[in-house]
């Protein structure tokens, strides 16, 4: 059968290709590997292509975990710490267009596990960097670099990721456009990360302006506001070093911060093979000792308390170990390992009254690991759930003791894991860093809101392609009405 209107097709096809080009434009992506001591996870970003560095418009497309645990514990195989991540790379290739693969900035950021490996034998940690590099280059993406975090940088990052999705670095919307306000120091929040590993502490504070202890100071010009922040990443004080710090000694070790009717046997080495303790190594003969539970909160508060060293300060004022802190200024948003085991102990509500949330953990410590067993085993990796008791007074001392919160600043910390859908941590703040995706200084016009920027390219697509048909239309062969005269 004949067709009526046979120029309808090619045009279909047309309107096909433009839509799908004006879609595909529409948005930029970027892939940040966060190489933690605990495990990798690989983070896809995504915003609108067109770059007018606005706040808040880069979001977090797709999360993977990668399998096994983190990269440096490959140093007997550093090649495997190259393949354990391939899975996730393939499924960054598919969660991005394939036209977007070659243009995608891809980054890997190791933390603290790279850390102590690069202390402990830094050719292992050189081999290492060098097999995951490989497999990174092996992919259709941008590769950016692959490199080990300062402590700082974590710490810095993590602050910017906060703010950054919090919109708490410039902008208050009005009337659907977003305009620049004063904020600075009164509005950012503070970040508290508790990895593996080290755990950050970043807020900024008017009376730290960098000149005391300025190893602490990270300034930055973000929108046309100064920052000078406070930050500090202490090694070795992540949840799963200081574990490590806390069990230190003797062939049976009956353990406050387990519970009652725990009772382990466990291989000193996988104690002690960390730079964090190697020094305290018990002088004896046998390999194991065991790790029976006392299920008591505040016997376990005492232990906890001794991994720290609050004796000596040459600043004006110390967190621990004297390392210098300003006080305690604003909001403060808590994440990683701090939301996960909080999240799990069902205490992330912070207005409730810190004795109120001792008490509750105290009960839990002192609950039988038979019945947390029973209750929990078929939902909660056996490892996580029997070391909440010590996670949870961990998190409590660091901050109280530590970081020096009081019952009543306690409240101004919020527990958090995403914020809009992001994760909180640093890789964000590390990928807008790298990408300059925050400007120094504020954008002059109000820019347009993501909405408005798709009505105007939508309407300008349809305008475009009805000047198109137009043209096509005074173009096309037409049979003349007019008799002719041969
Ligand atoms: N659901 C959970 N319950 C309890 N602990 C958890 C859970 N998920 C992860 N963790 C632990 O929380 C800690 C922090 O995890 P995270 O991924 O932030 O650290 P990391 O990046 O591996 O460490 P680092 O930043 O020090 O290199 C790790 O010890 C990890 O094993």
């Amino acid at each position: 059968m004949k067709e009526k209107n046979p120029w309808h097709r090619p045009v279909t096809i047309i309107i096909t290709v433009i839509g799908v080009i004006a879609i595909v434009t529409l948005v930029t992506y970027g892939i940040v590997l966060d190489a933690g001591s605990s495990h990798t996870s690989l983070y896809i970003y995504q915003w609108p292509a067109e770059k007018d560095n606005n706040t808040g418009r880069v979001e977090q497309k797709h999360h993977c975990q990668v399998a096994g645990k983190g990269i440096s514990s490959y140093t007997a195989t550093p090649y495997k710490a190259g393949e354990s991540l391939i899975s996730c790379l393939k499924e960054a290739k598919e969660n991005i267009p394939q036209k977007m693969h070659p243009e995608t900035p891809l980054y890997l950021g190791a933390t603290a596990g790279m850390r102590l490996l690069k202390l402990e034998n830094s050719s292992a940690s050189d081999e290492v960097f060098k097999a995951v590099e490989k497999t990174l280059r092996g992919f259709p993406f941008s590769y950016q670099g692959a490199r080990l975090l300062a402590g700082q940088e974590e710490g810095a990052f993590g602050w910017v990721t906060v703010n950054y999705l919090d919109d708490r670095l410039t902008q208050v919307s009005m009337g659907g456009f977003k305009y620049t306000s004063v904020h600075g120091n009164e509005s950012a929040k503070g970040a508290l990360d508790l990895g593996g590993a080290s755990t950050q502490i970043s807020f900024v504070s008017d009376e730290y302006n960098g000149s005391e202890s300025p190893d602490n100071a990270v300034s930055f010009r973000l929108y046309g506001y100064d920052y000078t922040l406070y930050t500090h990443s202490f090694l070795c004080y992540g949840k799963d070093q200081a574990l490590r710090l806390a069990l230190s000694g003797p062939t049976a070790i009956m353990d406050p911060c387990f519970h009652k009717g725990y009772n382990e046997t466990k291989h000193y080495a996988a104690v002690y093979d960390s730079p964090c303790v190697s020094d305290q190594k018990p002088q004896i003969v046998s390999e194991t000792f065991i790790h029976l539970g006392g299920g008591n909160f505040t016997q376990c508060q005492e232990v906890i308390k001794s991994v720290f060293n609050f004796t000596s300060c040459r600043y004006s004022r110390c967190s621990f170990n004297g390392i210098f802190q300003p006080p305690l200024q604003g909001q403060f948003g808590a994440f990683s390992a701090y939301f996960f085991v909080m999240n799990f102990l069902n205490l992330t509500d912070t207005s409730v009254p810190l004795k109120t949330v001792m008490q509750k953990l105290s009960d839990y410590c002192a609950t039988p690991w038979t019945q947390v067993c029973a209750y929990f085993k078929h939902d909660i990796p056996l490892k996580y759930l029997a070391e909440y008791c010590f996670s949870g007074t961990y998190i409590l001392t660091l901050m109280m003791e530590g970081y020096n919160f009081t019952s009543e600043t306690y409240s101004s910390i919020k527990y958090i894991q995403k914020i809009k859908n992001s994760d909180a941590g640093w890789t964000l703040g590390y990928m807008l860093n790298l990408t300059n995706m925050i400007p120094a200084e504020a954008p002059d016009s109000p820019p347009l809101t993501y909405t408005s920027y798709v009505s105007v390219v939508t309407v300008m697509a349809i305008l475009l392609f009805v000047i198109f048909i137009l043209i096509l239309y005074s173009l096309w062969p037409k049979c003349n009405t007019e008799p002719k005269i041969i």
